[in-house]
């Protein structure tokens, strides 16, 4: 029997991932896809319940960085393309213990590019066949008030977290130096979005001010960030992956920089409008009142802010959702997710 072809997705059960998944099968009708995911606690099946049923998607628990798994990947289906999003995400994770990170980011990057060397090479399809490294506007560092990370800028990680996806980068370029693979690479802004886990900015925001506990605000909330819906993201993904230019790597933002106070005020005010009947519970007038600064993040980057010109002018992307449709999106998510909870 002729193995079936499929797409490749790695860390398909995350955030970014799952977003991604649900999209490429509604919008490829024809095409299969198979998703490499270890569900760590950042994983989760239920992301996926648009797709669990679909006999065009194939779901493998293992480890991206296990060898054994990986190749018999590559014998039970055969692979097209690959868009590579498997990564232990957190910043503040990686500052407690980088281990997990410079395995799965690092390690598990290597073992899949010479996985798809390997069996791309002896079918004579190394050239052809796409492998698409999921990466972070991190890896530039960090920017004052001023000026852009353009795709030029040289890597300048700060935390364990972004050195391990500059790491990552390097490696994925020298496949396409060294062997001429077909690689391209994509660095993207703060996302956000249904399903993103609870550890991050946004989630944390909300879940901490329904449960009426103190939101915490590391240092004194002028840090900025530009924040991307996620499904713009995909979108972004799907045209550099399908039309980007081989060896070279793509900017992705969302043109929205806020403070991390600013952007806690306005979910504040939104929750406001939403969940009046909260506040009477503990006689606030705003949840804006639970905001609370705690120490910094050790080595907190100041701002990210990515100039994605390239992008938009080679591959004719641009973000389709305002920072107010997201937002409000987001939000309506997660207060569903929460009233979901407490029934
Ligand atoms: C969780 C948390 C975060 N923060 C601050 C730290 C940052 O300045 C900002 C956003 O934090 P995080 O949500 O952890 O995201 P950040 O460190 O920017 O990194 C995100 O965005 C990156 C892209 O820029 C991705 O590569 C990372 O995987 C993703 O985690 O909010 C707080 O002030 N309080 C919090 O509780």
């Amino acid at each position: 029997m002729s193995k079936s072809k499929a797409l490749l997705v790695t860390g398909g059960a995350g955030f970014i991932g799952s977003n991604y998944v649900t999209s490429f099968l509604k919008k490829y009708p024809d095409r299969e896809l198979v998703n490499l995911d270890k569900l760590t606690y950042a994983g989760n099946v239920d992301n996926l319940s648009a797709v669990n049923e679909s006999d065009r998607y194939h779901f493998v628990q293992g480890d991206v960085a296990d060898e054994a798994v990986v190749s018999k990947l590559f014998r039970d289906f055969d692979i097209e393309g690959i868009i590579h999003f498997a990564a232990e995400s957190h910043v503040d994770k990686s500052i407690l213990n980088s281990n997990p990170f410079i395995l799965t980011n690092v390690l598990g990057t290597g073992v899949l590019l010479e996985a798809a060397r390997k069996d791309w090479g002896a079918k004579e399809v190394l050239k052809e066949r796409r492998f698409h490294h999921i990466s972070t506007d991190e890896v530039y560092g960090s920017l004052e008030a001023e000026g852009k990370f353009t795709e030029q800028t040289p890597y300048n990680p700060r935390n364990p977290y972004s050195a391990t996806k500059a790491a990552a980068n390097m490696l994925v370029k020298s496949y396409y130096t060294t062997y001429g693979m077909n690689v391209v690479l994509s660095s993207s802004s703060n996302n956000y979005g249904p399903r993103q886990h609870d550890e991050k900015l946004i989630p944390t925001i909300i879940r901490k001010a329904l449960a009426l506990e103190p939101i915490p605000i590391y240092g004194d909330g002028m840090n900025i960030r530009d924040w991307l819906y996620v499904g713009d993201h995909c979108q972004a993904i799907d045209h550099i992956f399908h039309h980007g230019e081989a060896g070279e790597s793509y900017n992705v933002g969302g043109g929205n920089e806020r403070t991390n106070l600013e952007l806690t005020h306005y979910i504040c005010d939104q929750l406001d409008r939403v969940k009046p009947h909260l506040l009477t519970e503990k006689t606030l007038r705003s949840f804006r009142e639970l905001i609370t600064f705690v120490e910094d993040r050790p080595g907190h980057d100041k701002r990210y802010a990515v100039d994605d010109t390239k992008i938009r002018r080679q591959l004719g992307w641009s973000p389709q959702v305002s920072y107010i449709d997201g937002l409000k999106n987001t939000v309506e998510w997660y207060v569903t997710k929460w009233e979901e909870v407490l029934q």
